[in-house]
């Protein structure tokens, strides 16, 4: 490296939304850092950003619209140098970065599942028959709707305090969140059960928090090299070549997953009508090295099988 590490002198600044479960996965980057170098906390600086996202409460996700609700701003500060770094969640990255900008540093994942959260009933094939629950995923709801059409399905947005009020008022009977978030946030106890990936396949990326940089920025790259996680790259490689095949995002009724046996790749995917109508799913074996094929040739096939106008978001 030709320059020199951060110190408290000159902080390696950490841009990161302000949710409790971002504010943890940007400490966690600070720690992984910090850990690798040796360097003190007081070496980073955590820059909290609002996005648009997180202040609009009220509607649907889908509503609001426009691509990156919830990293648009802080990309633009990683531009202009006002940080550098942005931790997120990978499950909410677009499948292409913005000019300038490489998201290719990934942490350990996380569990991947889905976890099913709900003060009286103990699972999803315990939910009574017409019940209600909440959900502002689109792939979830149409998941959802797909295997138990008699459910009643809400909207549900905020984060995890949020949520299990509007459980506790009695607005649903049960609603999801990703076990890697609630794991995180020690609250692995609000899920009832973890959904297995048979019964629910996860998000594209769910689980795994993401490191972005500037391109030029030649010391951040070898000092995220470092804390990268080979495996976890791997999957995400297949998982979102298939999902930019699908010109698919975080809001749209596509789920994958992709595990790693040996040194071949499993990766499986689902695409589903919004409203749960129908579903497509499909799984491709290779190799490792092959992940990013095996994700264009697996959401290739599920084009192939898709009969038109299957894909409103396309
Ligand atoms: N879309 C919001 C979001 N983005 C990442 C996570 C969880 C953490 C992760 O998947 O890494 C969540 C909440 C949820 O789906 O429960």
């Amino acid at each position: 490296m030709t320059n020199p590490l951060p110190s408290p002198a000159q902080p390696l600044k950490i841009g990161t939304r302000g949710s409790p479960l971002a504010l943890w996965q940007a400490h966690e980057v600070r720690r992984c850092l910090g850990a690798a170098f040796g360097l003190p906390d007081a070496a980073f600086e955590i820059v909290v950003i609002k996005v648009t996202g997180d202040q609009i409460l009220d509607k649907p996700l889908k509503e609001i619209g426009g691509k990156g609700l919830f990293t648009r701003e802080i990309e633009e500060a990683l531009i202009d140098g006002g940080i550098d770094i942005a931790v997120h969640s990978m499950k909410d990255m677009p499948t292409v970065q913005p000019e300038g900008l490489v998201l290719d540093c990934y942490l350990p994942r996380e569990d991947v599942r889905d976890g099913f959260v709900s003060p009286g009933v103990a699972s999803l094939a315990d939910l009574p028959q017409g019940a209600v629950v909440g959900s502002s995923s689109l792939r979830r709801r149409a998941q959802l709707a797909l295997r138990r059409p008699d459910l009643k399905l809400v909207e549900f947005r905020g984060n995890v305090q949020t949520r299990m009020r509007k459980l506790e008022e009695g607005v649903a009977v049960a609603t999801f969140l990703a076990m890697a978030g609630l794991n995180r946030l020690g609250m692995a106890h609000v899920a009832r059960s973890a959904i297995a990936p048979e019964e629910m396949l996860p998000a594209v990326a769910q689980g795994a928090i993401g490191v972005e940089r500037r391109a030029a920025d030649e010391r951040v790259a070898a000092m995220l090299a470092a804390i990268h996680d080979g495996p976890t790259g791997v999957r995400l490689a297949a998982e979102r070549a298939m999902l930019a095949r699908l010109d698919g995002s975080c809001e749209t009724p596509i789920a994958g997953l992709a595990v790693i046996e040996g040194d071949q790749l499993w990766l499986r995917g689902e695409i589903l009508r919004p409203d749960g109508s129908e579903s497509i799913t499909g799984a491709r074996r290779g190799g490792v090295a092959d992940a990013a094929a095996l994700g264009r040739d697996l959401a290739e096939e599920l084009l192939g099988r898709a009969p038109s106008g299957f894909f409103s978001w396309r």
